[in-house]
Parts: C-alpha cells; sequence; structure tokens
C-alpha cells in the first residue's frame, strides 16, 4: 500500500491525484493533505479521504484547521507554516509525495521529499526550474524516484529508453520536442493581445487548471518553463529541446532519435492519466481516462510558435542559456508578473517586458544551496515589483 502525501490538494492537481487516488483502495491511501490557506475546501477533502494529517501553509489558520477538522469527527491531525510542510515530506507519514503545490513556494517540501528519498511526483515545475541542479543531485544522492507528472515531460519520460537517470544524456536520443497547446491566444497578433483580460487567459482551449499556469500557457511562459525542466530532467541541452505548437493537446510530446524515428505519447488532454502512471509506476492502471477515438479525431495538427507574438518562449531559451541564477531570476519575476496581471495591475504584454528587465538587471546572478536560492529569489521579486511600477 503506497502510503501518499497530497501537497496542494486543494488544487487541480491535488483534485485529479485524489480521484486516480479514490479509484484505487487496494494500492494507495492519502495519508496528508496540504493547502496554502483554503480551510474549508481543505477539511472537505479530509472528510472524504480521512487523511492522518493535514497541514496549512498559513500558520494563521492553524487553529480554523484544528477546530473544523474536530467539528467534522475526524482524528485527522492539524499542523500549519511552511516548516510543517518541509516536516511532512521528509517523515514516515508518507512513501510518495505529489508535488503539486503552484509556485517557487513548493521547493522546500520538494526538495526534502529528495532529500528523504521518497517517490516523487513531480508537478511544480517552479522547483525544478529554480533550482535544477540541486533537485536533480538530492534525487540521485538519496535513492529517491522523480516521476514528471507535467504532461510533456510524462509524455517524454515513457518513450525514453532504458532506465530513468535524471539529468543524464540518453544515447540515441537526438531531440526533445515538447507540445504546446498555443494557448487562448494562439493566431493573435501582438497588437491583438495588448488588453486581453485576466479571465481571457484562464481560459484554456483544452486544459482545466490554476489561475497561474493557465496565464503562463497564454504567455507561451509554460512551455518556456517546460524547456527549462525538461533540461534537468532528461540531461538535454537547450538546442536538443524544441518546442512545436498542437492544438488539439492529444500528443503530449516527443522524443527524435538517431535513425530518424519519433516517438510520442497520445492520449485525451486529462491529467489523470500522468498520475496514475506515477502513482503505480512502473505499473499501468485504470485512471478513468476514456481511451482515444482517433477516427473521431481525424487530424493532428501541427505548427511552429510565434516567437514574435509571445517573446516569454524565447527568455526562457535565454535564462537556460544564460546558466547561473537566471531561471531563478526569471521564475521569481514570473510570478510577481503574473500576479500583478490577475490583479488588473499589469497588462499583458507587460509580462514579457518585468521579465527581460529583471534578467537584465540581475545578469550574472549566481546561487547553489537552497538559501542562496531562496535569496535570489527574493531579490528577483524585489526587482520585478519595482519594474511594476516603473514599466
Ligand atoms: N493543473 C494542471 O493541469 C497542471 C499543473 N502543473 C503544475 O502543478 C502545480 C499546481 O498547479 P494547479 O494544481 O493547476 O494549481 P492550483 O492553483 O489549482 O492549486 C495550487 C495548490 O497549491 C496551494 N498553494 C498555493 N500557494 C501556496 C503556498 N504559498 N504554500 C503552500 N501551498 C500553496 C493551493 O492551496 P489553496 O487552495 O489553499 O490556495 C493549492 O492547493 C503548478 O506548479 C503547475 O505549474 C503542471 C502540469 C499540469
Ligand atoms: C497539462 C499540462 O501539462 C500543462 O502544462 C499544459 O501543457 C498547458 O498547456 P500549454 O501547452 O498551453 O502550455
Ligand atoms: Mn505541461
Amino acid at each position: 500500500m503506497r502510503r501518499v502525501a497530497v501537497f496542494g490538494a486543494t488544487g487541480s492537481i491535488g483534485a485529479s491525484t485524489l480521484d486516480v487516488i479514490a479509484r484505487h483502495p487496494d494500492r494507495f491511501r492519502a495519508t496528508a493533505l496540504t493547502a496554502n490557506d483554503k480551510v474549508d475546501e481543505l477539511v472537505a477533502l479530509c472528510v472524504r479521504h480521512r487523511p492522518d494529517i493535514a497541514v496549512v501553509a498559513d500558520a494563521s489558520r492553524y487553529a480554523a484547521l484544528r477546530d473544523a477538522l474536530a467539528g467534522a469527527g475526524l482524528h485527522t491531525e492539524a499542523r500549519a507554516g511552511s516548516e510543517a510542510l518541509v516536516e511532512l515530506a521528509g517523515s514516515d507519514a508518507c512513501d510518495t509525495v505529489v508535488a503539486a503545490i503552484v509556485g517557487a513556494a513548493g521547493l522546500p517540501s520538494t526538495l526534502a521529499a529528495a532529500r528523504a528519498g521518497k517517490r516523487l511526483l513531480l508537478a511544480n515545475k517552479e522547483a525544478i526550474v529554480v533550482a535544477g541542479a540541486l533537485l536533480v543531485e538530492a534525487v540521485a544522492a538519496n535513492g529517491a524516484e522523480l516521476l514528471p507528472i507535467d504532461s510533456e515531460h510524462n509524455a517524454i519520460f515513457q518513450c525514453l529508453p532504458g532506465p530513468a537517470i535524471h539529468g543524464a544524456a540518453r544515447p540515441g536520443v537526438r531531440r526533445i520536442v515538447l507540445t504546446a497547446s498555443g494557448g487562448p491566444f494562439r493566431g493573435r497578433t501582438r497588437a491583438q493581445l495588448a488588453e486581453v483580460s485576466p479571465d481571457e487567459a484562464c481560459a484554456h482551449p483544452k486544459w482545466r487548471m490554476g489561475r497561474k499556469i493557465s496565464v503562463d500557457s497564454a504567455t507561451l511562459m509554460n512551455k518556456g518553463l517546460e524547456v527549462i525542466e525538461a533540461h534537468w530532467l532528461f540531461g538535454a541541452a537547450a538546442d536538443a529541446i524544441d518546442v512545436v505548437v498542437h492544438p488539439q493537446s492529444i500528443v503530449h510530446s516527443l522524443v527524435e532519435y538517431a535513425d530518424g524515428s519519433m516517438l510520442a505519447q497520445l492520449g485525451n488532454p486529462d491529467m489523470r492519466t500522468a498520475l496514475a502512471y506515477g502513482l503505480a509506476w512502473p505499473d499501468r492502471i485504470d485512471a478513468g481516462v476514456a481511451p482515444l477515438d482517433l477516427a473521431a479525431l481525424a487530424r493532428l495538427d501541427f505548427e511552429a510558435p510565434d516567437r514574435a507574438a509571445f517573446p516569454c518562449l524565447d527568455l526562457a531559451y535565454r535564462a537556460l542559456r544564460e546558466g547561473g541564477g537566471a531561471a531563478t531570476v526569471l521564475n521569481a519575476a514570473n510570478e510577481v508578473a503574473v500576479s500583478a496581471f490577475l490583479q488588473g495591475r499589469l497588462g499583458f504584454l507587460g509580462i514579457a517586458t518585468v521579465l527581460a528587465a529583471a534578467l537584465d538587471a540581475l545578469h550574472g546572478a549566481r546561487a547553489d544551496s537552497l538559501d542562496a536560492l531562496l535569496a535570489l529569489d527574493a531579490e528577483a521579486r524585489r526587482v520585478a515589483t519595482t519594474l511594476l511600477r516603473s514599466p
């Protein structure tokens, strides 16, 4: 029986994870659930899944969580604070950690799970963008099992040869091709993007996701973050990672081999496939996802991304090639800019402007330890916040 801690249980990935777990009570038990501050949603999940532990990151919500759990007649232990998340990830309460907190806030608990040698289902792409080297080293040094959950990386993982050695180049692999839906604004010019609203940006054509990743998909920064994620997961250089727009989101990514073969993983756009794969690996189990009807689909389309209308993609390549702390800076500035956009304080086109200026301002920054990375993240947020005020 796998004992699974779901970090970010109240989110979109959390819901999909708990759906798969509930389909297999013989194989999995959700022993711990976490949220940021949504106590009512977390307690409702506890009523349904009966975990041993529930954690809210926001320490001021501790009493509310404790009282609500008791009020619901549950024996689930209430915990709170960011330290409680780190402690849980490394503890005996779980052997499997689903890292589904959004943003760099998920990094400390994700790294703690790797350091404790857990099976780590990584949805929280910002953690590996911010701390790729540290995370991959921690996985290798502590015998952790890193299962990529991001749909593209899960697809690549399924298409790569041999045992999974993260960060190691694979002989015979020539190129990794990430597919991108193109987001809700595919086909628009820059001028047509100037006035788009947060709700329009969050209306993803194929996936129902949290608002931060939805905006990232709309700017193509999601694909940029995924390029950096692929570099760390699969040991591929920037020149060996390509992006192709595929609006149907049926081909989840491809691996090109030296002999001209391309292997792809296909499926309906439903994260339960990747989550079931990661939970049961190397077995295959029912995820509740319908098989593809290829004849009904009839066609699959591919096109090059519009790099001029969506400059965030190339900003991510720039950060990857620059190395050092550039990806940490890019991610932090992006979190600040996306949050400002969602609050109506920054226009859609301003997101890329802030990112480029933050990369310029902190060019050459380096950070190797967790503390140094968190300090650089904080500095980049400070710089990006200043840039919001002087566009
Ligand atoms: N959704 C998807 O299909 C996919 C998501 N991902 C990645 O997975 C991660 C989660 O995405 P998604 O589920 O869409 O996001 P959601 O916004 O739906 O959920 C985010 C979760 O993180 C919690 N959270 C937010 N801030 C903090 C914090 N500071 N400390 C601790 N917990 C926090 C939220 O708690 P609360 O509810 O209390 O606010 C919630 O449980 C992201 O990194 C995303 O890029 C990757 C591929 C696909
Ligand atoms: C489901 C998933 O993995 C998302 O990251 C998805 O890829 C977003 O779609 P885009 O291809 O539009 O970024
Ligand atoms: Mn993805």
